[in-house]
């Protein structure tokens, strides 16, 4: 890692400032990084959008962002040294002369830019063409642009390739806020700096892998983009197969960015395809239909704002992902995400083999097998399920399961975890791309999810439903059920 001190400060420029997006997340992580004393004393912040404004209305949406979406109070002598690095242009990006503006507010020669695309994708291209048009890129600039890049591959190729006319690969920030969680980066330490796990992490000892990532929340007024979208696409195709790649891929040599890169992508080369022919069996599409979260009733997806009535879009997807490598060989991994579940759960489970005999029959009549489980979100932590025998002078020794645990919030007191969205707008200012993705990443996954899609428009088959607030459909306990297994609930 770079030394703190070597970081140059940059002018970081954001296209769409007064967005959701800008004003949920970027603005209230930013004023975290001040509060924590990590923003280089002489970076500025440039928020740009098509609405009139001034520096001072622009400091004023701030202020009031934090009001609304952070739950820490404003501190005076921060927001005193956040809010003077704030500015703020109107530009309409769709108007290439209006670009030069960025020069008077911009100073490439002792600041680095970085361009953070917080607008639709539509407009990536007039973005870029305005920036190469007014002459503030250096080869030094960055770009920073979200998820989802594109739909399929082939609008994910199409955006990617606008940004490579005006950006190399390099300069390149491609954000999954997952990347950006404490517990996901706690996967290589855990893989990769104890002996136990790295010896351990493999079909000979493995037996099946479980990643759930459930939400609580609805589509949140997003009817238009999720509509279009799904479930599949809005969170399997990224953070679920980071989070499976992260699981599987090969110790890197070391933790730079094109070292992880590339083990990741031998990953998602190796994902067995999905096709029509095998789609039925691997996976589970459903639908929520109105039910009860923590006892309050939520409408079902067709009953949301903006809602379709015939919409077949899928809010949970379940699905068994076999890896066609030799660590991996008859090891499933079984994923499953969805909105409206019964509690807001990311977690790991990483079921070892069962014992070949069982001499406690007392106990068990089958030994459980051992299980590491690690919690992602909320409670980030890990546990290791295992058995003990219980203390006693019975004449046969008795055995239960018992957990390690280690929780994060217990074992790290001193230590604040960071929101995804703090590190990865830290790490994109400090120039670091070790947890921002490529773009053959983007496109191997998008050629895998594109698969799984074109089967299901194949069968043209309606999603499953199952009421807000249960685990999903009854049809995903069978995906499990099928291999003799079960969710971990
Ligand atoms: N919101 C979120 O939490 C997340 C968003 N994303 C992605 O981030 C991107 C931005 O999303 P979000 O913030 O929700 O979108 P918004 O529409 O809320 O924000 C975009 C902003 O850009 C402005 N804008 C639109 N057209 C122009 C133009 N021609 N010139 C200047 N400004 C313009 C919009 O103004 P106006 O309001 O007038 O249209 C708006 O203020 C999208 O690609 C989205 O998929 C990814 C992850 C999470
Ligand atoms: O990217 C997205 O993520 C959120 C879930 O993020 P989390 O950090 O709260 O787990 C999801 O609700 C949204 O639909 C999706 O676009």
């Amino acid at each position: 890692m770079k030394d703190k001190k070597t970081y140059k400060p940059c002018d970081l420029v954001i296209f769409g400032a007064l967005g959701d997006l800008s004003r949920r997340k970027l603005l209230i992580s930013l004023y975290r990084l001040e509060n924590a004393n990590l923003i280089e004393p002489d970076t500025r912040i440039i928020g740009i959008d098509r609405h009139d404004g001034n520096d001072e209305e622009f400091v004023e949406t701030a202020r009031k962002s934090l009001q609304e979406f952070s739950s820490e109070p404003v501190q005076d002598a921060v927001w005193a040294r956040f809010s003077a690095r704030l500015s703020y242009v109107k530009i309409d990006l769709t108007r290439l002369d209006e670009y030069r503006l960025l020069n008077t507010v911009t100073d490439n020669k002792t600041r680095v830019l970085v361009n953070y695309f917080a607008v639709a994708p539509f407009l990536f291209k007039d973005i870029c063409q305005g920036l190469a048009k007014c002459g503030v890129l250096t080869k030094e600039s960055r770009m920073v642009m979200e998820k989802p890049i594109g739909n399929d591959l082939e609008s994910s190729i199409e955006i990617n390739d606008v940004v490579a006319s005006v950006f190399s690969e390099d300069q390149v920030f491609r954000i999954d806020h997952y990347l950006g969680k404490e517990t996901v980066l706690n996967l290589l330490a855990l893989r990769f700096a104890n002996s136990i796990f790295t010896t351990n992490w493999n079909h000979n000892t493995i037996d099946h892998i479980q990643i759930t990532v459930a939400e609580e929340v609805g589509i949140e007024g997003r009817w238009d983009y999720f509509d279009k979208t799904g479930q599949l696409r809005d969170m399997l195709q990224n953070h679920l197969l980071q989070i499976l790649t992260f699981i599987a891929m090969e110790p890197p040599v070391n933790l730079e960015a094109k070292s992880i890169h590339s083990e990741k992508i031998k990953v998602l080369k190796a994902l067995r395809p999905i096709t029509s022919s095998n789609v039925d069996e691997k996976t589970v599409r459903g639908q929520y239909t109105g039910g009860f979260i923590k006892g309050q009733a939520v409408p079902g997806y067709l009953e949301e704002d903006g809602a379709n009535v015939v919409s077949k879009a899928e809010t949970f997807v379940a699905l068994r992902v076999d890896i066609d490598n030799w660590r991996w060989a008859s090891v499933p991994f079984y994923l499953r995400t969805g909105k409206r579940l019964m509690g807001k759960r990311t977690e790991i489970v990483v079921y070892f083999k069962q014992l070949p005999h069982n001499i406690f029959k007392d106990s068990f009549r089958d030994l459980p097998p051992n299980k590491l489980i690690i919690h992602l979100q909320p409670n980030e932590g890990v546990e290791i399920e295992m058995l003990n025998k219980i203390p006693g002078i019975d004449e046969h020794i008795k055995l239960q399961k018992t957990r390690l645990d280690l929780s994060f919030s217990d074992a790290f007191k001193k230590n604040r975890i960071f929101g995804g969205y703090e590190k990865l707008v830290l790490e994109a200012m400090r120039g670091n791309p070790t947890l921002f993705l490529s773009r053959e990443e983007i496109e191997q996954a998008w050629t895998w999810i594109d698969s799984i899609q074109d089967a299901w428009k194949h069968y043209n088959e309606s999603p499953k439903a199952y009421p807000a607030g249960t685990w999903g459909p009854i049809a995903s306990v069978a995906l499990l059920a099928r291999d003799g297994r079960a969710w971990e609930e």
